[in-house]
């Protein structure tokens, strides 16, 4: 049992947020009782309907807001703000558009302090892991969504987080383009070694990259259900037609079906 716990590098320990609305008067509770463990390395994906709460546990994990109740602990440690250990990707990019690919990538590095050399060794090498080489001079305005994506991933990865947040990151690409993101960040995730929380709405995708699918339930958000995912890794797109993939897939879509047809 203390080796187990030893593993453990994110506890989430009965997490409750409320919102006070001023338009209307009235708390929106966005989380209750959230408790999940999650291991060093681990790839979770947090599965749920829109508005049940992922983003808000997400940003609590990173830091930027409090909850309302409970606390998530990492390494044993209360998360109180942002941290360089823990670095987000968003949906809609969250590039900076007055600085190139190769800026916006050692961004991190030079808030860190980090010479420009080193910085910029660091940034050719990560634009390459996500196939981005040969654009390093490019603004945010001159790519497309999917490349602007792979840009927001060198630029999340640049200062080695050990924990790397992703909030819907492929929401707003066309089909193609995520599945090709999808089998890359699985990619990137199993070679870099990082823990990933990966926030999303899409079944497939979501047991498509996980070890462990979280599913959580329609607002208020708790955890639902846990889906261990037996896929090996590296992860291939056959892997989309194991019988295993396709009839989770399939369960997962017929259970949830009912309760997000009444979602928001
Ligand atoms: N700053 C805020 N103030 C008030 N209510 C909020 C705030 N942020 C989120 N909410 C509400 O909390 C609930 C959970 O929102 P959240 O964005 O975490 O859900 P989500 O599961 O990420 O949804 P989606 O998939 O649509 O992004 C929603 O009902 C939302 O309207």
């Amino acid at each position: 049992a203390r080796a187990a716990a030893a593993e453990v590098q994110i506890d989430i320990r009965n997490v409750g947020k409320v919102y006070d609305s001023k338009t209307t008067h009235q708390a929106v509770i966005a989380l209750d009782g959230v408790s999940l463990r999650i291991k060093k390395g681990e790839f979770i994906s947090l599965l749920g309907p829109s508005g049940c709460g992922k983003s808000t546990l997400l940003s609590i994990i990173a830091g930027f807001q409090s909850a309302s109740s409970g606390q998530i602990l990492q390494n044993g440690r209360p998360i109180s703000k942002p941290d360089a250990s823990r670095t987000v990707v968003f949906q809609d990019y969250a590039l900076f558009g007055w600085m190139t690919v190769q800026q916006n990538v050692e961004f991190g590095l030079k808030a860190k302090g980090m010479p420009k050399a080193q910085r910029a060794e660091i940034a050719r090498e990560l634009i390459k892991t996500v196939h981005l080489a040969g654009f390093e001079d490019k603004y945010p305005h001159q790519m497309s969504g999917g490349m602007k994506q792979r840009a927001a991933i060198a630029r999340a990865l640049a200062p080695d987080p050990d924990i790397l947040l992703m909030d819907e990151p492929f929401g707003a690409l066309d089909a193609q383009t995520r599945v090709l993101l999808q089998e890359e960040i699985a990619r990137i995730s199993t070679e870099a070694g990082k823990t990933v929380i990966f926030v999303t709405h899409g079944i497939d995708e979501a047991v498509f990259l996980a070890d462990r699918v979280v599913v959580m339930s329609p607002r208020p958000g708790r955890v639902r259900d846990e889906v261990l995912v037996p896929l090996p890794r590296p992860r291939t797109a056959e892997m989309r037609s194991d019988p295993w993939f396709v009839s989770t897939v399939k369960d997962l879509w017929e259970t949830l079906k009912p309760e997000w047809q009444k979602g928001e």
